[in-house]
């Protein structure tokens, strides 16, 4: 039986942390996988030479993951074509809004990537924790569901409380992998390979470090990991503004239920609150994300900056590209996106933690009256 080979589509620091587990892997499974593992850059100088020349001499990502080993046996490739083609295991982990743009170069190539990854067929799983947002259509969709449409080929999700410099580290956390190549009315023969996918997925990622647990539900597992981001940037706030732990988690618990709503009003029917409560991609990710991490790191320091300094110029884009060095804090472009999805469905009411996110970072909305915003919000719609 031929062996998996396996790209990883993206090398920022969740990107080359997933790349690193992929790759150790990758060599203590050689009877399951091919001993390289290719890691797809987007290309760029660093004092002086190209990224993907250093990850390749250094075997270290000094931008997005300085200070960690890299194994050898990653390999950074900058074509993406290139650096999916031969594979039949395609990790997707980019920031949100480029995924769009990839899937169509890729989708241009598709059948000689197929080609190329026979025997196998042609898998995907994106690690992305974002939406796609059209807010004039009214419409929301998940990433996984945007690489199924755009390439035709199976692709679900691995989401958790996943801090990657922890994890670069080696340090213990868990993980949930999401898989559902099944139809509506799936048959034994389904299951039977999705399990067989689910198990392949679980083989590439497990480590005595990263423990992964496996279910169905891709759209609750890739809502929670999107909409968490919103909720960290708004404890960021509460951290800011030095209210104490009691205020932290009264905006989880209001961001715990906003975001079991926004899935039962937007893909009802399509994921369970389960998912939420118990897995390490719901519940977990979210106490992480309020905990540390780059969504609260920036929602914390716009409002050192804005309120407490006072200085009413402060933006926060300005703030996420002081602080990240070229990373991004997706929670707030999906801020921005979740306000403009539910106020064109008339729905601000409904969200008040979202919307008082949103109108902090991005309308002059002063962070004392946060808490007069969730106050006089309609208990009956959560
Ligand atoms: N960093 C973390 O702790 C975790 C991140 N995630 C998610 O993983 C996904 C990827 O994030 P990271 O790997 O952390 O990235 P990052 O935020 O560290 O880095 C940004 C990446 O975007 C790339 N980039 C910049 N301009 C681009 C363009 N025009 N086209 C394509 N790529 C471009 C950069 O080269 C870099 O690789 C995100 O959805 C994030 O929410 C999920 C779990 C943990
Ligand atoms: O998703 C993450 C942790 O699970 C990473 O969150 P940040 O992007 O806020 O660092």
């Amino acid at each position: 039986m031929s062996t998996h080979k396996v790209s990883v589509i993206g090398s920022g620091n969740w990107g080359s942390v997933t790349a690193k587990i992929a790759a150790q892997n990758a060599i203590e499974h050689p009877d399951l996988f091919d001993q390289h593992v290719r890691m797809w850059v987007h290309e760029e100088q660093v004092n002086g030479k190209n990224l993907s020349e250093i990850i390749n001499t250094e075997h270290e990502n000094v931008k997005y993951l300085p200070g960690i080993k890299l194994p050898e046996n990653l390999v950074a490739v900058t074509d993406i074509v290139e650096a999916a083609k031969g594979s039949d295991l395609l990790v997707f982990n980019v920031p949100h809004q480029f995924l769009v743009r990839l899937c169509k170069q890729l989708a241009e190539h598709i059948d000689e990537l197929k080609k190329a990854a026979a025997p196998h067929p042609l898998r995907a799983i994106s690690c992305i924790k974002g939406l796609d947002i059209k807010p004039e259509d009214r419409q929301v969709d998940i990433p996984c569901r945007l690489v199924c449409q755009h390439l035709s080929i199976p692709c679900g999700v691995l989401s958790g409380a996943n801090l990657a410099p922890e994890i670069a580290n080696e340090k213990f956390s868990e993980t949930t992998i999401a898989y559902d190549e099944m139809d509506d009315k799936f048959n034994v023969e389904e299951k039977i390979q999705n399990d067989v996918a689910l198990r392949l997925w679980k083989k590439l990622f497990h480590r005595p470090y990263f423990h992964v647990q496996t279910i169905y539900d891709t759209v609750g597992a890739s809502l929670a990991g999107a909409l968490k981001n919103v909720v960290a940037l708004a404890s960021g706030y509460v951290d800011g503004m030095n209210w104490g732990d009691n205020a932290k988690a009264a905006i989880m618990r209001r961001g715990l239920l906003e975001m079991v709503h926004f899935a039962n009003v937007y893909f009802p029917d399509e994921t369970s609150p389960e998912t939420f409560m118990k897995e390490s991609c719901g519940v977990a990710d979210l106490i992480t994300s309020c905990a540390g991490g780059r969504n609260h790191r920036v929602g914390k320091e716009f409002i050192i900056r804005k309120f407490i300094n006072n200085d009413p110029s402060v933006t926060i884009e300005q703030v996420e590209a002081d602080l990240l060095n070229g990373q991004s804090a997706q929670g707030v472009l999906t801020a921005r996106e979740v306000y403009e999805l539910v106020a064109l469905g008339k729905r601000l009411s409904n969200f008040p933690l979202f919307v008082a996110t949103y109108e902090i970072a991005f309308s002059n909305r002063d962070v004392k009256t946060l808490p007069l915003l969730l106050d006089s919000s309609p208990r009956g719609s959560l």
